[in-house]
């Protein structure tokens, strides 16, 4: 008899070293697979001429969906810049807003950057060995601005569902660029 993942105890490998596991196969997010996410486009499809490079890739393990249930597993955000802005996620809303989120920093550098649809908003900074807790009702987005992958551990409640809504047509209020060498958060130009 075969059961729902979750059902029965289980463990997963994850590497400390590069966040990867060697039991799972990862999803990947490609440049061409963030279209419209960049406050650059052109930046963005002059890149794409030459190449389409990984920018993260995360595992989904595949826990069955249920209230009790965990979904949980590493992201990886890997270092570039698209114009002046960093790498990122996509970002969602969980489906089910009051669903909270916790990501543990196990590499690189960077941000989680979180919005609420009442306009609060901040950048939590990702170092290793720190714990981000996104509360529900947050957007939340992972940003690199570090030379090395970024390599976060995240848990959230297994049915939350990804909600992409207003991202990807609006983006998040803030965008995160390198300004003189440094990054820096800042209004999204094309936030309205
Ligand atoms: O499309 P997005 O916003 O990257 O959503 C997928 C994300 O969801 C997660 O699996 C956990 O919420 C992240 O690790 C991953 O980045
Ligand atoms: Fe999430």
């Amino acid at each position: 008899m075969t059961h729902a993942l979750g059902t029965n105890p289980f463990s997963v490998y994850f590497s400390l070293n590069n966040g990867l596991s060697d039991t799972a196969p990862s999803l990947k997010r490609h440049l061409s697979n963030m279209k419209g996410m960049y406050a650059d486009g052109k930046a963005q499809a002059a890149m794409l001429e030459g190449g389409d490079p990984l920018l993260y890739e995360f595992y989904d393990l595949g826990v069955k969906e249920s209230e009790g249930s965990l979904a949980f597993g590493t992201s990886i955000v890997y270092p570039g810049k698209v114009g002046d802005e960093y790498y990122m996620t996509k970002g969602h809303y969980h489906t089910i807003r009051d669903t909270a989120e916790v990501y543990y920093c196990i590499g690189g550098r960077g941000f989680m950057l979180m919005e609420n649809e009442a306009g609060d908003w901040i950048g939590e900074p990702f170092t290793p060995g720190k714990a981000v807790y996104v509360p529900g009702g947050y957007a939340h987005r992972s940003i690199n601005t570090g030379t090395e992958p970024l390599i976060t551990f995240y848990v959230f409640r297994s049915d939350a569902g990804h909600d992409y809504g207003s991202i990807e047509t609006k983006g998040f209020r803030k965008i995160v660029v390198e300004r003189d060498g440094a990054p820096a958060i800042i209004d999204n130009p094309h936030w309205t």
